[in-house]
């Protein structure tokens, strides 16, 4: 028998409701993800990526098929899936270190009260934010919310982060620099991730694969791109491979060739 992957979606359907009948946003997806591996889901907008993470973070449910995560079957939300969006969702009443406290309570059965405190602390470190852990999310900037967003995630220990567009809202500079933050997490954590981009370079610069969606409706998987750089990675040591800009242009053959944006198509 064959052996699952740590993370396994069989037969992903989604249709919703609607006014009009039936929408059929995803039709059929099977993806696995294995341990420690970080996938980057690319695709026009509307074409099902959200709709595809919510189902993993039990928030959407799917028509037909199964989600499995290291053997067991995904039907509800959980704290074994942290979520990180493009709007941080940190509560602006809290400090930096009660909004992650708040998730470290939920997840961290065992931990006495001091523990937790250092957990938090240890985590805000991690993204570099130990210095504003007084702070209020209205006194930071947005790149800094979404820096306490990812900590409040990893504090949680989570068996698969999810993240989407979690750089969506920042400049250029400043969502490079959380780049780098998530690239240093990756090589020291080791998490398995699924992370929604519109941006094929930070796709290929993350991840270990790019998996690619057909436009919708009934939206599939087109393509699932292996990026060959190793990790760890770093930024000026990669942009010049032959490996990133082969996986780049793969990238951009897919979503300008392949399949064109159904907007522009229209226009
Ligand atoms: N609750 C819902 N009811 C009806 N249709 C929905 C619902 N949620 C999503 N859809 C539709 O499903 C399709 C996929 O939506 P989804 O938000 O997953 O796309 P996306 O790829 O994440 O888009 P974007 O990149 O713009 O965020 C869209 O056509 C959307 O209108």
């Amino acid at each position: 028998m064959k052996q699952r992957s740590y993370l396994a979606l069989e037969g992903i359907t989604v249709e919703f409701p609607t006014k009009a009948g039936s929408f059929c946003a995803l039709d059929g997806i099977d993806l696995e993800v294995e341990k420690g591996q970080f996938v980057a889901l690319i695709g026009h907008s509307g074409c099902g990526k959200s709709t595809l993470l919510n189902a993993v973070a039990g928030l959407v449910k799917p028509t037909r098929g199964v989600i499995l995560l290291d053997g067991e079957a995904i039907d509800k939300p959980g704290p074994d899936r942290a979520v990180v969006f493009q709007d941080h969702s940190l509560l602006p009443w809290l400090t930096v270190e009660e909004n992650v406290r708040l998730a470290v309570d939920k997840t961290a059965g065992g931990k006495n009260k001091a523990e937790r405190k250092d957990w938090v602390m240890h985590n805000l470190d991690l993204v570099q934010m130990a210095h504003a852990a007084t702070k209020r999310p209205g006194e930071l900037s947005g790149g800094m919310k979404q820096r306490v967003g990812i900590a409040r995630a990893i504090a949680m220990n989570p068996r698969v982060l999810l993240m989407d567009e979690p750089f969506g809202a920042l400049d250029a500079l400043t969502r490079a620099a959380l780049q780098d933050v998530v690239m240093d997490l990756q090589a020291r954590l080791n998490n398995t991730v699924l992370m929604i981009t519109h941006d094929v370079d930070e796709a290929v610069l993350l991840a270990d694969r790019v998996v690619m969606m057909t436009n919708g409706p009934a939206a599939r998987i087109g393509e699932d791109l292996t990026v060959r750089p190793a990790r760890p990675r770093s930024r000026l040591e990669v942009i010049d491979t032959p490996e990133y800009a082969e996986a780049r242009s793969a990238v951009i053959h897919f979503l300008h060739e392949r399949y064109r944006n159904p907007a522009t198509l229209a226009a």
